[in-house]
């Protein structure tokens, strides 16, 4: 970590703290996502760093490089400077439909923030991440074309109950308000539907009208910007040193501790919260639920 100088704090998700770093020798920046050592690294933190690792598009935050400190794993990556989504639209506006704006931002997945959470991952049922997901971009897109969450009465936006309630309602349909395109409506309405089963798929949104309109060639199948495979990855570590810095961050940092702050460790993370429950975050403009 002697390699980055910590700049400032970003942000805070469900595992640790996000901060912004300056690599010494080339002065770029990053972002550094920091995970407690422990059990904390499980096989699902492992999961998200090896598939960032091998994913290389324009429009996904490049994976650097993973680190260990005395007390975290440290996930060095490209930093977004837009910062979040719902803000720039806050800020700038709505995107139009027909805006091919790039956005810096790393795609939202089902776990973090619950405003973008599917109806059967909140009601605790066993499901399928894929189709979850299909729900969460539902949510990103409406909230770049609506400037505002879905399911949430503009009237009365605080109110959770009622958010949840439509969330989890079968039939939800998008108010006339929403002034967006017929093919638009049509696809999110076939995106907001409560089972999972009868929700459209991957494979029908690539074939849904409002999707094919205007498509950048980069988005069509075998398309110059598709996806492509790690072997361009231009990251400094192969898959065996990631695995076997991830293994060793499974193991609790041990050493002489004063005050939660190990002794010798070069950063500065004491304003780390790694016990915050999810509960107790606040989200502006999220709604938190226990159901
Ligand atoms: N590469 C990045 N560039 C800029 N900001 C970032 C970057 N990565 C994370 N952040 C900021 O830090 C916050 C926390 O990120 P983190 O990835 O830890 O959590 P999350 O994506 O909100 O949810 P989860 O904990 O479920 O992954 C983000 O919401 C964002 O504000």
């Amino acid at each position: 970590m002697e390699r980055y100088e910590i700049l400032r704090d970003i942000g805070s998700g469900n595992f640790g703290v996000a901060k912004l770093v300056r690599e010494k020798w080339s002065g770029e920046l990053y972002a550094v996502k920091f995970i407690e050592r422990g059990q904390k690294i499980d096989e699902h933190v492992q999961r998200e760093i090896m598939n960032h690792r091998s994913l290389k598009h324009p429009n996904i935050i490049r994976f650097k490089e993973v680190l260990l400190t005395p007390t975290h794993l440290a996930i060095v990556m490209e930093y977004a400077a837009g910062g979040e989504l719902f803000e720039r639209i806050c800020n700038a506006g709505r995107f139009g439909e027909d805006e091919s704006s790039v956005l810096h931002s790393q795609p939202k997945s089902t776990v973090g923030t619950p405003a973008y959470i599917a109806p059967e991952v909140l009601s605790r049922k066993e499901y399928d991440g894929k189709i979850a997901d299909v729900w969460s971009c539902g949510v990103t897109l409406y909230v770049m074309l609506v400037g505002a969450y879905p399911f949430e009465d503009p009237e009365d936006p605080r109110n959770f109950r009622k958010t949840l309630q439509r969330i989890l309602s079968v039939h939800y349909s998008i108010p006339d308000y929403v002034r967006v395109s017929m093919e638009c409506r049509h696809l999110l309405s076939r995106i907001f539907v409560a089972s999972p089963e009868k929700r459209i798929t991957i494979p029908e949104i690539k074939k849904h009208p409002w999707f094919l309109k205007n498509l950048p060639i980069e988005f069509m199948d075998g398309g110059e910007g598709a996806l492509q495979n790690a072997k361009e990855n231009d990251s400094s570590q192969s898959v065996e040193e990631i695995l076997s810095i991830i293994q060793e961050a499974r193991t609790p940092a041990e050493g002489p501790k004063l005050g939660g702050q190990f002794l010798g460790g070069s950063m500065d993370l004491d304003d780390l919260d790694a016990d915050a429950d999810i509960d107790d975050i606040e989200m502006s403009g999220d709604f938190v639920c226990a159901l």
